[in-house]
C-alpha cells in the first residue's frame, strides 16, 4: 500500500507497518514510544534490553533515513523490569524533505496501532533563552506550528489543549526538578531562522525554535496517545548570542549532553 497514493488510507498502512514490527519483533503490543531526535540517539540503550531491531524502510511506509547513519531503525527494547515494552522509532521523516505529511505523521501513526497509549517526542532545536546553554534539556509545555500546514486531512477537527500532558511534565519533573520548560515553534526548514524571525519567534511566545515535532504531536494527539516533548538545546538560536550558527557546534553540544539526556529519558520512560 503507497502512502502516497491518495486513495490509501494512511492508518491502513500504519496498521499494516504494525502487525510486521508484531511480526518481525515478536513483541505483540508496545506500550510507549519515542521518537529520538538528534542528540538523543544514546538514550534506546538505557531504556532496557533491546528485543529485536528492524530496518525502518523495510517497513511498509517508511523511507530511508535522509541522513545516513541517523538512526533508520525501529527497535523493540524491554522497558527496564516493568514488562512493559517501548518502540524506539530511529526513522523521523523531517517536513523539510517534502515526502508529504503523511510520511511525517506515520511512525506517530504506526506507534498508535502497535498498542502504544503513550509518545515521547525528542528533538534538537535552538534556544531562545540565552541561560539555556547548548545541551540543555527543557520540557515543551506548547508548540507554535509554523508550518502552514497539518498531519491531518480534511474535516478532522482536534482538539490541542494539554496536547503536551501536564500529567506527564509533572512525572519528568519528579525524575529532575530543574527540568525548563517552554514553547516550541516548529518552523518550516531546511534554513536556520533569521535573527529577525528568531526574534519575531520571541514576541509571539516562543522559547525553542526547531523544524520537526509540532505536526507529530499533532497526529499523536489525533490517533489517542499521551504526548511527551523534550527539546535538546544545541544551540542559540540566530541572534541569540553573537557567535553565528555552525554545525559542529551543534554536533559538538549533542554528543556531551548525551548520557545525561539519555539517563533523564530512561529513568523518565520506567517510571
Ligand atoms: N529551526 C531550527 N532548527 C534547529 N535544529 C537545531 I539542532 N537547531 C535549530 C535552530 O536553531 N533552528
Amino acid at each position: 500500500p503507497d502512502l502516497d497514493d491518495p486513495a490509501v488510507d494512511p492508518f491502513a498502512v500504519a496498521r499494516v507497518a504494525a502487525e510486521a514490527i508484531a511480526e518481525r519483533t515478536g513483541v505483540e503490543r508496545h506500550d510507549v514510544a519515542l521518537v529520538l531526535g538528534s542528540g538523543w540517539g544514546g538514550a534506546a540503550d538505557l531504556l532496557g534490553e533491546t528485543v529485536a531491531e528492524v530496518r525502518a524502510a523495510e517497513l511498509p511506509g517508511f523511507t530511508a533515513p535522509a541522513v545516513v547513519g541517523h538512526g533508520g531503525t525501529v527497535r523493540s527494547v524491554r522497558v527496564g523490569d516493568t514488562g512493559r515494552h517501548a518502540l524506539v522509532l530511529g526513522a523521523r521523516t523531517h517536513h523539510y524533505e517534502g515526502k508529504g505529511v503523511r510520511r511525517v505523521a506515520h511512525g506517530v501513526r504506526v506507534a498508535a496501532a502497535t498498542g502504544a497509549s503513550t509518545l515521547v517526542l525528542t528533538n534538537g532545536c535552538g534556544g531562545l533563552e540565552p541561560d539555556w546553554t547548548a545541551g540543555s534539556p527543557v520540557l515543551i509545555s506548547d508548540h507554535i506550528n509554523l508550518t502552514g500546514t497539518s498531519p491531518l486531512e480534511g474535516a478532522t477537527f482536534v482538539d490541542l489543549t494539554d496536547l503536551y500532558s501536564a500529567r506527564l511534565r509533572a512525572l519528568a519533573r519528579q525524575v529532575d526538578p530543574t527540568l525548563a520548560e517552554g514553547v516550541y515553534v516548529q518552523f518550516p526548514g531546511p534554513h536556520y531562522e533569521t535573527p529577525a524571525e528568531v526574534q519575531m519567534a520571541k514576541r509571539m511566545g516562543g522559547h525553542l525554535v526547531g523544524m520537526s515535532t509540532a505536526l507529530e504531536a499533532i497526529a499523536a494527539r489525533h490517533a489517542g496517545l499521551e504526548v511527551l516533548g523534550i527539546s535538546l538545546v544545541t544551540n542559540q538560536a540566530a541572534g541569540i548570542s553573537p557567535v553565528p550558527l555552525s554545525h559542529e557546534e551543534v554536533l559538538a553540544a549533542g554528543a556531551e549532553a548525551a548520557p545525561r539526556i539519555s539517563h533523564l529519558l530512561a529513568d523518565i520512560v520506567a517510571r
